[in-house]
């Protein structure tokens, strides 16, 4: 999937990573084009000085910043795009006069960096990555948190429809959000072997503290001038890696089928005085039926590797399925099929083949889904006291804790946690709260419980 570089935190992104990247971006494309979103190209570079408009909340990242001044110190120096909002924005600006130019519906694929020194991770935390950032304009507040649910909504179906990893929908805490913005949503995923928790993308609500520092406002209908109210919303080359610690077992890989750049591997198994061009012939027309029928299949005939070596280097490749076609399926005019996810074999007609296919790529996606689903599960723990918390942290737990919603509670928690293996902090406050009987109080502080949220390690 993945070559390290010579440069640390940078990586070569080869096909098995790539078609995976592609096939998530044609869904989130084509659902991002039904709401109307166009797409753009912007520069890599800014000019520093621009990039330092967002100074309130920059600092926080301003090491992150790769800069690189000219030959001479006249020329001012250039950045490279950690996030787009300050290339973008001065043309929002230039391009919005009138209501009848909103809503501006603007995504753009591309890469960023931000120049990290935290441990460098495949996929997790590279110092270059790809995303998607998407950045809308709207004449009304209520415009702006109804699209930022919307693609709040296609990022869980990017992990739990694709990637088949379990998502909470939640919000971030005033601590944990973009500072940049007014609030923001986010998909939080969990990794049990870890006990960690990992933001799989972000949704954001900007209000109008771009169209303020950037001047984007328009004439109304009744001719007023006012300000717009904007969102903006991303996600990664991260979430492939949230998928690969997911599903990956003992023997590599498990890829869910719809996001498998191979679905199904065929293999022929010749024996020694079989006919083994009708194998082939058998293998051949197997992967072309299932083509033909929109099914990602592909043969395996090389013939300097026995099957079993193919079976072993497919499985770790996370294959879903695996066809094997030998003389006693040519005979019977079957074919045996092997499941990645659970190991299971079953022999069909070649008649039923598309159908059964069909059937076991989507069994198997529901199987990952919903196994993944209830190992997180068993890892949510519901606390009330700290000594709980604590407990609950060192056992690798998804905290759910009644908080009182203060920002000193939350620092109190950070300090109080703070080791090698890193703070406890807020992941997301659910929408899906769970009943809170008044009287509850807060875990941390004791003081009346107002929400419910998800606490714990993160990446
Ligand atoms: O999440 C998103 C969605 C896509 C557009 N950008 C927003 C917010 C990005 C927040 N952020 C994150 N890292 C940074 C690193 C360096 C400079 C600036 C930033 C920065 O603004």
């Amino acid at each position: 999937m993945i070559e390290y570089y010579d440069i640390s935190g940078c990586y070569i992104l080869r096909p098995w990573a790539m078609e995976i990247w592609e096939l998530l971006k044609e869904f989130f494309d084509s659902e991002i084009k039904k709401l109307k979103l166009k797409p753009y190209y912007f520069p890599l570079f800014v000019t520093e000085n621009v990039l330092q408009k967002e100074k309130d909340h920059i600092e926080g990242f301003a090491p992150e910043v790769v800069t690189k001044s000219g030959k001479s110190d006249l020329e001012a120096p250039i950045a490279i795009r950690p996030t787009s909002e300050t290339v973008m924005y001065p043309y929002f600006s230039k391009w919005i006069r009138s209501h009848r130019d909103l809503p501006l519906k603007c995504n753009q694929w591309c890469n960023v960096v931000r120049w990290e020194f935290s441990n460098p991770t495949p996929f997790i935390r590279s110092r270059e990555f790809l995303w998607q950032e998407g950045h809308t304009v709207f004449a009304t507040k209520e415009e702006a948190d109804e699209e930022v649910l919307q693609i709040l909504e296609l990022y869980r179906r990017i992990y739990e429809e694709f990637l088949a990893v379990p998502v909470s929908k939640g919000r971030k805490s005033e601590m944990e959000k973009f500072a940049g913005g007014l609030y923001t949503t986010s998909v939080e995923a969990f990794i049990p072997n870890t006990g960690r928790g990992i933001q799989g993308a972000t949704s954001h609500c900007l209000g109008q503290n771009f169209a303020k520092m950037f001047d984007i406002t328009f004439e109304n209908e009744k001719g007023e001038r006012s300000m717009v109210w904007q969102n903006s919303w991303a996600y990664t080359t991260r979430s492939i890696g949230v998928m690969i610690m997911t599903h990956g077992d003992d023997k590599g890989l498990v890829l869910p089928p719809k996001v498998a750049p191979i679905q199904v591997i065929v293999i022929p198994v010749p024996f020694k005085d079989a006919d083994t061009t009708a194998i082939k012939g058998a293998c051949e027309s197997a992967v072309y039926t299932l083509n033909q029928a929109g099914i990602r299949a592909d043969l395996d005939a090389r013939e300097n590797y026995s099957p079993g070596w193919k079976y072993s280097q497919w499985e770790m490749k996370g294959v879903p399925l695996r066809i094997e076609i030998g003389p006693k399926d040519l005979a019977n005019k079957q074919v045996r099929i092997v499941r990645r996810d659970n190991g299971t074999k079953v022999d069909i007609p070649s008649t039923d083949l598309v159908e059964q296919v069909r059937v076991l790529l989507d069994g198997i996606q529901v199987n990952l889904l919903e196994t993944a689903k209830a190992k997180r599960d068993a890892c949510i723990e519901i606390i009330s006291t700290w000594d709980e918390f604590i407990a609950a942290l060192n056992n690798k737990k998804l905290i759910l804790a009644p908080w009182c919603d203060e920002e000193e509670v939350e620092k109190d928690v950070k300090a109080r946690t703070k080791g090698e293996l890193g703070a406890a902090k807020t992941l997301c406050t659910p929408f899906d709260q769970p009943d809170l009987p008044s009287g509850t109080v807060c875990f941390a502080s004791g003081k009346p419980a107002q929400k419910w949220s998800f606490w714990g390690r993160s990446y």
